[in-house]
């Protein structure tokens, strides 16, 4: 099987502006030829979208969204954005079920895998975040959740997916996983995957995101199972995403 392409996005939440977008052209310039050997993608907040594929136009960094309704239909749903208008705006990724969307506007793995299906549907890949939260790591139950959370948000069909492993008392901090819990987690994903798709599962890339940066990327790529990263603060400085970038052994 021909080895995965790793894929570097930036999540920009609900941070970059209008004034941050020459920040992926910098990105652009400072990474060089990366973006050929490693996919990156910027996903920033759906106002900017196009104005992000513009400044992409003829560079092969990508562009995403960082989320979509799960109505694939045009139809009235007032303030939704569906994952056709996202790529007729740029987009070729969505994140779906990143863990701010489900604890703080309560999406389930039944409406994720839905957001999931929308985006497959308009031609977009989604990547699937899953993770779980502290309590439940304390609890022991990093398997049992990390593995619900795939079966139920994961749709019928695994071609053209994204799964990100996301501990979410990761997130915005200083604090990682260890590497050998890291590739523990790879390996229980890549085996629930496999379940349900084979072979095929080998396909899928399966991201790791949680305080990557600069000083800890090279370390977590040298995980094995981790095909990339989904960034989160360390995405907004073309300087901090790029040494991300450069730091994958691909890159290098
Ligand atoms: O989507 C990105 C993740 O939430 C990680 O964010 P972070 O890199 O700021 O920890």
């Amino acid at each position: 099987m021909a080895a995965r392409k790793p894929l570097i996005a930036g999540n920009w939440k609900m941070f970059g502006r209008s004034a941050d977008l020459g920040e992926i052209a910098a990105l652009a310039e400072t990474i060089g030829p990366a973006s050929g050997v490693v996919d990156v993608l910027i996903c920033p907040t759906a106002t900017y979208i196009a104005a992000a594929a513009e400044q992409v136009r003829g560079k092969t960094i990508l562009i995403g969204a960082q989320d979509c309704s799960a109505i694939a239909d045009d139809s009235a749903r007032t303030g939704e954005i569906s994952a056709a208008m996202l790529a007729d705006a740029g987009a070729r990724c969505i994140i779906v079920g990143h863990s701010e969307r489900r604890t703080l506007h309560g999406e389930t793995s039944d409406l994720v895998r839905r957001k999931a299906e929308a985006a497959l549907a308009a031609g977009v890949t989604p990547i699937i975040c899953v993770g779980e939260t502290q309590a439940e790591r304390e609890a022991g139950r990093v398997a049992e959740i990390v593995g619900l959370q795939v079966r139920e948000s994961v749709p019928e069909q695994g071609a053209n997916i994204v799964v990100a492993y996301e501990p979410v008392w990761a997130i915005g901090g200083t604090r990682t996983p260890t590497l050998p819990e890291i590739a523990e987690v790879h390996t229980l994903i890549r085996r629930v995957l496999a379940e349900r798709f084979g072979d095929q599962a080998n396909a899928i890339r399966i991201l790791y995101g949680g305080s990557v940066g600069p000083k800890n990327a090279a370390e977590i790529f040298s995980v094995e199972g981790v095909d990339g990263a989904l960034v989160g603060r360390a995405s907004l400085k073309a300087a901090d995403f790029a040494a991300i970038i450069l730091a994958h052994p691909a890159a290098s």
